[in-house]
């Protein structure tokens, strides 16, 4: 099967140029002007005025199945990556039961192949059901097919714990990727602890609950050599201590979430979960140090941490409703809208955020157009408005305070190993 992309606008050399690609089965055969097929192609893909991006690339999503599929599923939730540009993600371990054996995670990777619209690689879990100091079995779960440790949705409390897995991670060459929050400095807090908490007379989490985490780990990390990334990083003193940590030579990356980077706590003028989420969304300081992190290479990519919950949970009050809100969907147009547009970032440094670099660090074929390369692409219109709608979302979530908002950067078709994943049926 081969497919003619033409006329697209590609980044090349941080600029866009018009390309064509050939796709030849599951890869890019080749690259050019003006490319017409010596063979002959099954179908030309009309791309002028679209901007063609490698596949977006999400290292942060929550599938919940097995375990809570009214939530989601592993096919709405892929449905929902491909509809946002994405054509690899990889899912979270917090689901029931947790993948914490080689047997578990293979029962979960046999369910990612045979529903995953796009590529779907599995987070194994670092200790026992997410939870105490009982290490798994981590050679067994490499050897099934895990990607990286995580207990995302809780922090490793101990020390000791975190300290031994660093040790055996870094024997197998995979990642330990940490949710920091220390549980001892949360105080059954639901959203960030500043002014507007105190306003709302809404319980605070401080945020040196993520911070004194991430400073234990990146002694931890230190001695062990261990590959060390942190997830959904939200304050500015974090962004401060792994920038310390990376200069120091430490083995450390991290990930900061689209709505760390669109919202502060002075978002949140009601009680409403659809701004609950872990971390919370911090100061207007925070949110600034975050952009500047990413601006200057401390952080490294941007992940969504898509976690769909019912609409109903999202109904209660914040001091019920779970924590999460959902960002496949939402955040290449978000973002494209709120800092490309604005001349804050260049398209080509949000694309390194979205795609290249998530797959550099982890060492995942993917995030790149070139021949050879996979066929993992996804076309965006980067002109043509549209609002936010939660009846276009394809996740089995709703709950994304982004809803109504005006924006840039529809997808207009993903394409995932050659075959598209989404249409944009306009
Ligand atoms: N981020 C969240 O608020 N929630 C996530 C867990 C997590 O990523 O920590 C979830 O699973 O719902
Ligand atoms: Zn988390």
């Amino acid at each position: 099967m081969r497919r003619l992309i033409k006329n697209g606008q590609c980044l090349v050399d941080g600029h866009l140029q018009v390309r064509d690609i050939l796709i030849a089965d599951d890869k890019i055969e080749k690259i050019g002007e003006h490319l017409t097929a010596n063979v002959p192609v099954d179908q030309i893909i009309d791309a002028q005025g679209l901007f063609v991006s490698p596949g977006l690339v999400d290292l942060h999503v929550h599938l919940r199945e097995p375990g809570q599929t009214d939530k989601e599923t592993v096919r709405m939730g892929s449905l929902a990556a491909a509809h946002g540009g994405y054509t690899t993600i990889a899912a979270m371990p917090n689901v029931i039961p947790a993948p914490d054996t080689p047997e578990r995670l293979k029962n979960m990777l046999a369910l990612n192949q045979r529903d995953g619209a796009v590529h779907v690689v599995q987070y194994a879990t670092i200790t026992t059901d997410r939870g105490g100091d009982e290490l798994v079995d981590m050679a067994g779960l490499k050897a099934a097919g895990a990607f990286a440790f995580s207990n995302d949705g809780n922090g490793v409390q101990t020390a000791g714990t975190m300290y031994q897995a660093m040790k055996q991670a870094a024997k197998l060459k995979l990642a330990v990727v940490a949710h920091a929050e220390d549980d001892s400095l949360t105080y059954g807090g639901v959203m960030h602890e500043g002014d507007v908490s105190k306003r709302l007379g809404l319980p605070g989490i401080p945020s040196v609950s993520e911070t004194a985490q991430v400073a234990r780990d990146v002694v931890l990390a230190a001695a062990t050599g261990v590959h060390y990334h942190v997830c959904h990083v939200s304050s500015a003193a974090t962004v401060q201590v792994i920038r310390a940590a990376k200069a120091a030579g430490v083995h450390v990356t991290c990930e900061v979430s689209p709505h760390h980077l669109l919202l502060s706590d002075e978002a949140i003028n009601r009680d409403n979960a659809m701004l609950k989420m872990n971390p919370p969304l911090g100061s207007e300081q925070d949110r600034q140090a975050l952009i500047a992190g990413l601006l200057d290479g401390t952080i490294d990519l941007i992940a969504t941490d898509h976690a769909p919950h019912t609409d109903a949970e999202k109904a209660q009050s914040m001091l019920k409703a779970p924590f999460g809100i959902t960002g496949s969907e939402t955040a290449f147009a978000m973002l494209y809208t709120q800092f490309v547009k604005t001349g804050v970032f260049s398209l080509a440094q949000l694309i390194n955020w979205l795609a290249v670099q998530p797959a550099k660090l982890f060492g995942l074929n993917a995030g790149k157009l070139a021949e050879g390369k996979p066929a993992d692409i996804t076309l965006f219109d980067l002109t043509t408005p549209y609002k936010i709608k939660a009846t276009d979302f394809l996740s089995k979530g709703h709950n994304s305070p982004f809803i109504g908002e005006q924006v840039v950067g529809k997808t207009i078709r993903t394409v995932v190993s050659g075959q598209d994943a989404y249409v944009n049926k306009r």
